[in-house]
């Protein structure tokens, strides 16, 4: 688990203050880290070219040219002149070592983006513009000095942002990064030190990247075992029965000893699969509940208020959402909310916490995951998207492991089942949805298929080898 920082810029000032560093002393850092990255995996016979602008990211940029000089064939192009301190300085440095400077973009093997860095905002000039669109269709590789230029603080992105290869950032890994906006301009990410270990570096903080190393699967460490150690995960099938029997599936695999679909009273089912067990009322020893998917309105509300009575642990996902009866669960400690955006939307708008569009949940995500988890402390929250968010009261989790395989539909149902299942398990809320959703992302990884053809079944199929 990495830790995760809204702004550095207290970070850097504690360098300056507690350990006497100089922002000279950080910024050579910076660019030594950027340097070593491209010594490390590229030979000194391609040639790089370096896109500066006038703040200290430039500034970061000029230092890596002068860095490079003599050993790389390597040019700087000023997107913008220098203005800042540091950035005037380090063009002194670079323009009295001769470090060559080129007046248009021209191909190259190596391109490294220093426009702008934690310090943008709104909109880039149209010269700028024309420039990140050649530097995006260069063939080159490409590495973003900190941040992806064109990336906000708050994670949204200008029109033209720089699409990397890799982000080399400074310091602490930023929550912007971790935006949904944000992931088709990241590349992978690698934090360069800045003159102490990043441990020094980085203070307290409540929100984390989550790892895949991070993954507990469900333990079967008693030999003098039988199926109900392994909890009861039961499911409510609805109108779409496939949805539960998908998530069934997926938490029978998963560990959970017994699964059952507790269907309403006049259902037909042409089939269920003969391993999972079907009733018409909730089996006693259920340990976890999982109710939501494809739940349509087949289940009277005194029924399924009566389901919601119960004090066992539930997970609870999709059309619930809509519906008012949930306000009546949110004090409960032992629930977890699995929403997708539109949903999460939707929530706010019962809890009378937020009446906003998804754009503006997409752009906010932390925000409202936040809020949210204000208002309803003991609930586990899972938000649904390209990087998921996690939280529980004041303490959040992003996971950015899943990819675009996952968006089809019946994940989320699998999703449901993992979760489930652990939760039946004895695990903790907060850790069936980390780990239920690392699973997740996990299984979407290891599929080898191709990238369109990822499937439920798949993904429940993939169980049997995490
Ligand atoms: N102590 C420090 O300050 C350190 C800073 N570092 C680097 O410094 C960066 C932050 O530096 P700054 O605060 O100077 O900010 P930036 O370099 O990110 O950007 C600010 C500059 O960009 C211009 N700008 C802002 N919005 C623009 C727009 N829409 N179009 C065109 N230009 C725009 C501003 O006029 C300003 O000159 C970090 O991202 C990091 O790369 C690192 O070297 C580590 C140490
Ligand atoms: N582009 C993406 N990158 C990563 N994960 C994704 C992406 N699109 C969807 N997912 C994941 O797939 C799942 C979709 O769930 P959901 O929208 O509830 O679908 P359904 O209800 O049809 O099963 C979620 O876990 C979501 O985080
Ligand atoms: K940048």
């Amino acid at each position: 688990m990495q830790k995760l920082f809204e702004e550095v810029g207290s970070l850097d000032t504690k360098c300056y203050e507690e350990f006497f560093l100089s922002e000279d002393i950080l910024m050579e850092h910076a660019a030594n880290g950027m340097a070593s990255y491209i010594r490390a995996n590229f030979s000194n016979k391609q040639t790089t070219l370096i896109v500066t602008g006038s703040g200290n990211n430039g500034a970061d940029g000029i230092a890596l040219a002068r860095l490079l000089h003599g050993e790389y064939d390597v040019s700087l192009l000023y997107a913008k002149v220098p203005k800042s301190q540091m950035a005037l300085l380090q063009e002194k440095r670079a323009k009295a070592l001769h470090v060559k400077q080129i007046k248009e973009f021209q191909e190259c093997d190596i391109l490294v983006d220093a426009i702008v860095g934690t310090g943008f905002s709104g909109e880039f000039s149209a010269e700028i513009t024309n420039l990140l669109h050649a530097m995006n269709t260069s063939r080159a590789f490409k590495i973003a000095c900190d941040v992806p230029s064109g990336l906000t603080k708050s994670g949204t992105c200008a029109k033209a942002t720089f699409c990397a290869d890799v982000t080399l950032t400074m310091g602490a890994l930023k929550k912007a990064l971790f935006l949904d906006e944000a992931k088709d301009f990241l590349g992978k990410t690698e934090v360069l030190d800045l003159g102490v270990s990043r441990k020094l570096y980085e203070s307290q903080t409540n929100w984390y990247l989550l790892d895949m190393q991070d993954l507990k699967l469900p333990a079967r460490e008693r030999k003098n075992a039988h199926k109900g150690n392994f909890g009861h995960l039961s499911l409510l099938c609805g109108e779409k029965p496939g949805a539960s029997v998908m998530s069934g599936l997926a938490g029978l695999k998963f560990g959970a000893g017994l699964v059952t679909l507790v269907g309403y009273e006049n259902q037909q089912l042409l089939h269920i699969p003969h391993s999972l067990m079907y009733a018409h009322a909730l089996p006693d020893n259920t340990t976890a509940l999982a109710l939501g998917m494809g739940l349509g309105a087949e289940f009277s509300d005194e029924e399924l208020q009566d389901f919601l009575k119960n004090d066992i642990a539930m997970i609870i996902d999709a059309d619930v959402f809509s519906m008012k009866l949930i306000l009546k669960i949110l004090s409960r400690k032992n629930i977890i909310l699995t929403p997708h955006p539109k949903e999460f939307v939707s929530l706010l708008k019962i809890t009378e916490l937020a009446n906003i569009s998804v754009e503006e949940l997409q752009q906010k995500r932390f925000k409202y995951v936040e809020l949210f988890c204000k208002a309803y402390p003991h609930i586990t929250l899972l938000l649904k998207g390209a990087n998921v968010i996690i939280g529980l009261n004041n303490n959040f989790f992003i996971n950015p492991h899943g990819s675009a395989k996952l968006a089809k539909a019946g994940s989320g149902d699998v999703l449901s089942g993992l979760i489930g299942s652990l939760l039946a398990q004895g695990y903790t809320p907060l850790d069936a949805a980390i780990h239920g959703s690392l699973a997740h992302t996990k299984l979407a990884h290891n599929y080898n298929g191709s990238d369109f053809s990822l499937t439920p079944e798949d993904l429940i199929q993939g169980i049997g080898n995490l």
